[in-house]
């Protein structure tokens, strides 16, 4: 009956619309409170943006399964439904995200839906994002202009609609850092050219212009950020290395709000400028973090096909409050809430799914890994070593369900792989170690500044990344830090204070006491002193509280995605 079908695939499409048209005018904000310098405005629509998808389903699956009434789990139904939906989304230039939504909402409507092939969208969309020829997608400087001219066109173009701070400068520092980085190595010929992406990035406190220009037979990229300071627009800098451009996009960073009329389009462009980023990384970064999903797990499914290994128990100290495994030659960990915590945790499940969920919605910095969630997830059981088996029915009983030769898991977080960083710090040498130290107390101020303070901070819920990079990653402690009390500890005044195996003062559940930080953080005899001396911050109750003001009081510090000695103007403020 494919009357009935066609108003329930016209209820999903409707949906689907809806969802892009919010999605859109919600990132056409974006420039607007980067002209405004409304840094307040920008964070919350952002949030809001984030909260968009799920919001919003929610809504559109209630009254969806009132029309579907009792066929929620009437396959043939369904099947019509997709029919129909396929007709409606074939000429779209979206058509991934619109296959995806066919995916979230199915997966809600349909008792029990894991993944599967016929139902859902599972292999198909775009495999590749091609970027069509003659598309408005970039403006084109071709290199007989001249350095000058073509940086110069590249201002104008770019319009942010306030004033620039020192435009002429700003000109003289770019060709500059062309000429010391590029020209020192090519000579431009004939066939250079340089394109830049009309969408400009926006996040936090900076724009960001990405390009690439054709010199010495092949593409050079590179990303211009542009802040908006109390003196007017300026650019911060100019961007060549592979692994800042890299870090710029990394799962540990916010979205971009980034105007993508053809999404696989900005993808593409994105892939050949970002390296080493699948494509699942970049629908992420651009927002489309639902789609990325699909495509994560597109990837995993090919994955398992191309692999042999079996899923183990993540190396390194066992979770009081997570149970955590991984598949040896992929980069990801899968996270699943244990079903009881020893003390002293005392939270409840969910509690812990709160924690996750905050920090989902929270800017990251650069310093908290991104998560995605899923339900009902589904691993073939002989590719799960008897231990991890042993391992699950100990701690995730209540999780686990057995159909057929898979193993169905109800919930759990996927998160990037990467080195824990107690491990890393048993092994590596001392000019090693110092490097990392130093970046774990950074991460450490920089989560503060953005209003996250880890609760646990012992190094073994940190992590390594590719280019040792410290990230937090264990979440369930995690408080705001203008919810905590930093003390400076009394000092004991008699025989029997100065002797107390116990603290002899009274301690509330938020109080945190900087200088014993110093007792356990680092381990290591030949860092520790470096630690200390390097980090003397960390240990200053006056200076978590100075945060905690400038917080109070409204200030939203920006975290520069990249080194800031690399700033062409290090000291100037946004
Ligand atoms: N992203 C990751 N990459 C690699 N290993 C990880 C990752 N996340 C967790 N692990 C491993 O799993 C262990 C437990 O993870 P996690 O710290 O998130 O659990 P937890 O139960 O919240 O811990 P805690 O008992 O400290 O509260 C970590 O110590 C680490 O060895």
């Amino acid at each position: 009956m494919p009357h009935r079908a066609i108003p329930l695939a016209e209820k999903i499409y409707n949906g689907f619309l809806s969802y892009i048209h919010t999605f859109d005018t919600l990132t056409r904000l974006a420039p607007v409170y980067f002209k405004g310098r409304d840094w307040v405005s920008m964070q919350l629509n952002h949030r809001q943006r984030l909260r968009l998808y799920k919001d919003l389903l929610f809504q559109l699956v209630r009254e969806f399964s009132e029309m579907l009434g009792s066929d929620a789990a009437n396959r043939m139904i369904w099947l019509k439904i997709r029919n129909e939906y396929q007709k409606l989304i074939s000429d779209r230039n979206d058509i991934e995200l619109a296959e995806t939504f066919f995916n979230s909402i199915i997966r809600k409507a349909f008792p029990g839906m894991s993944a599967d092939p016929e139902l859902m969208y599972l292999m198909e969309g775009y495999s590749e994002c091609t970027i069509y020829e003659n598309s408005h997608l970039v403006n084109s400087y071709p290199g007989f202009l001249g350095l000058e001219k073509i940086i110069r066109s590249i201002l104008d173009d770019y319009e942010f609609g306030a004033p620039f701070m020192d435009r002429e400068a700003d000109v003289e520092f770019l060709i500059n850092s062309v000429k010391e980085v590029i020209l020192t190595r090519y000579q431009p010929g004939p066939e250079t050219t340089t394109e830049l992406l009309k969408s400009v990035f926006y996040r936090n406190k900076a724009a960001y212009l990405i390009g690439r220009t054709y010199i010495g037979n092949k593409w050079m990229p590179f990303i211009i950020p542009i802040l908006h300071g109390p003196k007017g627009i300026f650019v911060d800098t100019l961007i060549f290395d592979p692994n800042m451009m890299s870090t710029l996009f990394s799962f540990t960073r916010s979205y971009f709000m980034v105007e993508a009329k053809v999404p696989s389009q900005i993808v593409g462009f994105l892939s050949s400028v970002i390296p080493h980023k699948k494509t699942h990384e970049l629908y992420n970064a651009i927002g489309f973090n639902k789609h990325g999903k699909t495509l994560f797990y597109r990837d995993f499914l090919l994955h398992l096909q191309q692999s042999t290994d079996q899923f183990v128990i993540a190396p390194g100290i066992k979770g009081m409050v997570m149970t955590v495994f991984t598949l040896p030659s992929l980069n990801v960990v899968f996270k699943l809430i244990k079903d009881h915590f020893e003390p002293p945790k005392s939270m409840t499940r969910q509690e812990v799914r709160d924690k996750y969920k905050l920090v989902s919605l929270h800017d990251r910095v650069g310093r908290m890994a991104d998560t995605h969630e899923f339900e009902y997830f589904r691993i073939p059981i002989d590719r799960v070593h008897p231990e991890l088996i042993k391992e699950l029915r100990n701690t995730v009983n209540s999780l686990l369900q057995i159909q057929g030769d898979e193993l169905i898991i109800k919930h759990l977080y996927t998160e990037r792989k990467m080195e824990p960083l107690n491990i890393y710090l048993e092994n590596c040498s001392t000019e090693e170690g110092k490097f990392v130290v130093e970046d774990y107390g950074r991460s450490i101020l920089q989560l503060a500044q953005a209003n996250i303070f880890p609760g646990d901070m012992m190094t073994k819920n940190f992590g390594l990344t590719r280019q040792k990079r410290v990230i937090f990653y264990d979440y369930d402690e995690i408080e705001f830090l203008t919810d905590m009390n930093f003390r400076i500890k009394p000092k004991p005044e008699n025989y029997e204070q100065i002797y107390a195996s116990e603290p002899w003062y009274e301690i509330a559940k938020n109080d945190v006491f900087p200088e014993d930080f110093k007792r356990w953080m680092i381990g290591r005899a030949d860092l520790k002193d470096h630690f200390i001396t390097y980090h003397q911050d960390l240990f200053d109750p006056k200076h978590w509280s100075k945060i905690q003001q400038k917080i109070q009081q409204g200030e939203l510090i920006h975290a520069f995605p990249y080194p800031e000695e690399i700033r062409f103007r290090p000291f100037e403020k946004v």
